[in-house]
């Protein structure tokens, strides 16, 4: 009897690990891409997937792998998985244009968005997704954002003056410019969206910009090797139980909890109060801002146009960091390539002082003013190009498909495949950072900084994306909904910035070697940080200094 039952206890332990074992051997064999090419499985147990979160800087692998097997190829995922990369501009076109909501986002990073913002736009798909989307559209029309344009001016005037009154002595300083930007845009995002005041450029301590300070490098920089598998083991196994485990974070995920109980504590105030003031006073219909379209969609008695509680608070979440750490890393890497570019710096300088003459001393530039500097735009969109922040998007097919190429790819069988067939659940990993510097699309300068490129742009055979044939924010149903307010927030800043400052590469220091010790880190988002030195933080050191008149 006793015997029995440690048979039957040890069965009960062993079983799990050998279904475990049998369902790798069964992906190994049945693997779903292996027609195509791709790079040598380095382990049976992590695939490429290691060697892709670990590396130094985003995409040396990927550049490399693109170069060797054409604009399609397999990489092998943890536990003998196959994952399609793909940069081919008509696939990408395909996947999120025409396509759009039959290849959703893959499992683990809808599982991460859920982690960190809950059920809002960026992690619900389909019809949910859809009718997300129709509730927070008008927040961000171009007559919405004008409106706004005041605001942003004003903040990115106290930036400026942040950096001179209280960084820069006579000669000027070495600024981490990491340290100022996202509070700017923080304060932007609070009051524009929320009519909240975070007082992030005064230094007023809040938990979430503490939060901010560490979180991307926390939360996502090179997990552990047990962090891997057990993401990888989650978005494999069935949605119960993968919910299940969603119960039991590990040590990164809990990072992004912090923030999403964070946020979502701030919100639930803000949100309280707004929905207060509406029952009291009634709703004019007329404000289209963040909090007010939310609160309208909450008491709204159309299906369609209704959010739960719970779905507004995600919301709210959600634009709180991906309406702020966005726009301030890609400023950073904006001024790098200023700063790596002096000719391009006074040609800028030059532009915007035209303009600032023609307008008047203290006026305050209307959009068409911004709108009116060529050079200025197209400075904004090489840095846009060269240094996408979210550097690849994960989509899986939501069923069996050929998705079509432009460039064709050669098989494993040396045959030439204009289309790459997918099973469903294939999961696809489209490589923003690679697409922005095909030859084939931006020509053989596509490597370089060139903002020329886009003052006399021609058109493409096929175009993607929002903006400029750019892959930046996105493309389709689900692009980035605040890429104009992105872009009205860079061009606000970039002038206030320019028109008072000249920026220098950092001088040498230690074993800092200056500009070129800066990399480019893949926490999720691309994240400037010095060289081997990354326990600093998010790091971007430029010579700033005063214009002289
Ligand atoms: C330079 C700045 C920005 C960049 C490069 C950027 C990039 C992106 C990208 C690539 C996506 C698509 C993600 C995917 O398809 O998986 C996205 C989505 C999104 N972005 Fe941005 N973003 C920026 C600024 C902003 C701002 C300022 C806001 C809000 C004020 C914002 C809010 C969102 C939201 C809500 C989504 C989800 C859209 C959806 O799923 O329908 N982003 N962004």
């Amino acid at each position: 009897m006793f015997a029995l039952t440690v048979k039957n206890i040890t069965a009960f332990i062993l079983f799990p690990p050998l279904c475990i074992l049998l369902e790798f051997v069964y992906r190994y064999f049945s693997r779903s891409l292996k027609f195509l090419r791709g790079p040598p499985r380095p382990s049976l147990l992590f695939g490429n997937e290691l060697e892709l979160t670990v590396q130094e800087e985003v995409g040396v692998l990927e550049t490399k792998w693109f170069n060797e097997y054409g604009l399609a190829f397999r990489t092998s995922s943890c536990f003998g998985e196959d994952a399609l990369m793909i940069a081919d501009p008509q696939a990408l076109r395909y996947i999120t244009m025409t396509s759009a909501y039959g290849y959703p986002k893959s499992t683990d990073s809808a599982q991460i968005t859920t982690l960190q913002f809950g059920p809002g736009i960026l992690s619900v798909e389909g019809e949910i997704h859809s009718r997300h989307r129709k509730v927070l559209n008008p927040a961000f029309s171009v007559s919405q954002l004008r409106q706004f344009l005041n605001l942003f001016q004003r903040s990115s005037v106290r930036l400026a003056d942040k950096l001179q009154y209280e960084e820069l002595g006579n000669d000027g300083k070495v600024v981490n410019v990491t340290h100022w930007l996202p509070r700017a845009t923080l304060d932007i995002i609070g009051e524009s969206a929320f009519d909240y005041k975070f007082g992030a450029l005064d230094g007023e301590a809040n938990e979430l910009s503490e939060i901010f300070k560490h979180m991307f490098a926390d939360a996502r920089l090179y997990p552990q090797k047990r962090t891997l598998l057990y993401r990888a083991f989650r978005r494999s196994v069935n949605t119960p139980i993968a919910n299940l485990l969603l119960k039991f974070p590990g040590k990164q995920d809990k990072k992004m909890m912090e923030f999403s109980v964070a946020s979502k504590r701030l919100a639930k105030s803000l949100f309280d109060s707004a929905l207060k003031e509406t029952k009291l006073e009634g709703d004019t219909k007329s404000s289209k801002d963040v909090l007010s379209v939310l609160v309208r969609s909450n008491v709204a008695e159309d299906s369609k146009k209704a959010l739960s509680e719970d779905e507004v608070l995600s919301q709210m979440a959600t634009l709180i960091l991906a309406g702020h750490e966005t726009t301030a890393s890609t400023m950073s890497w904006l001024l790098y390539e200023i700063t790596r570019n002096p000719k391009d710096q006074e040609r800028l300088y030059q532009e915007i002082s035209n303009t600032r003459e023609r307008v008047g001393p203290g006026i305050n530039l209307t959009a068409n003013d911004y709108d009116s500097m060529p050079f200025f735009n197209a400075v904004i969109k090489e840095g846009l190009r060269l240094h996408p922040i979210v550097p690849n998007i994960s989509r899986e097919a939501g069923s069996d498909d050929n998705i079509p190429l432009q460039y064709p790819v050669t098989s494993e069988s040396g045959e030439r495949l204009s289309h790459v067939s997918v099973a469903k659940g294939q999961r696809i990993s489209i490589n923003i950072a690679m697409y922005n510097r095909l030859t084939q699309v931006w020509g053989d300068d596509a490597n370089r900084w060139r903002p020329e490129r886009f003052m006399n742009e021609k058109k493409k055979d096929i175009t993607v994306g929002v903006y400029s044939n750019l892959m930046t924010f996105g493309s389709g149903v689900r692009a980035c909904i605040g890429w104009r307010f992105a872009l009205m927030e860079l061009q606000a800043i970039l002038f206030s910035l320019l028109e008072r400052f000249q920026f220098f590469p950092p001088p040498p220091d230690g074993s800092f070697r200056g500009l070129d010790d800066i990399q480019r880190v893949p926490a999720g988002l691309m994240i400037p940080m010095k060289r081997g030195n990354w326990r600093q933080g998010v790091q971007m050191p430029l010579l700033v200094k005063l214009r002289q008149q």
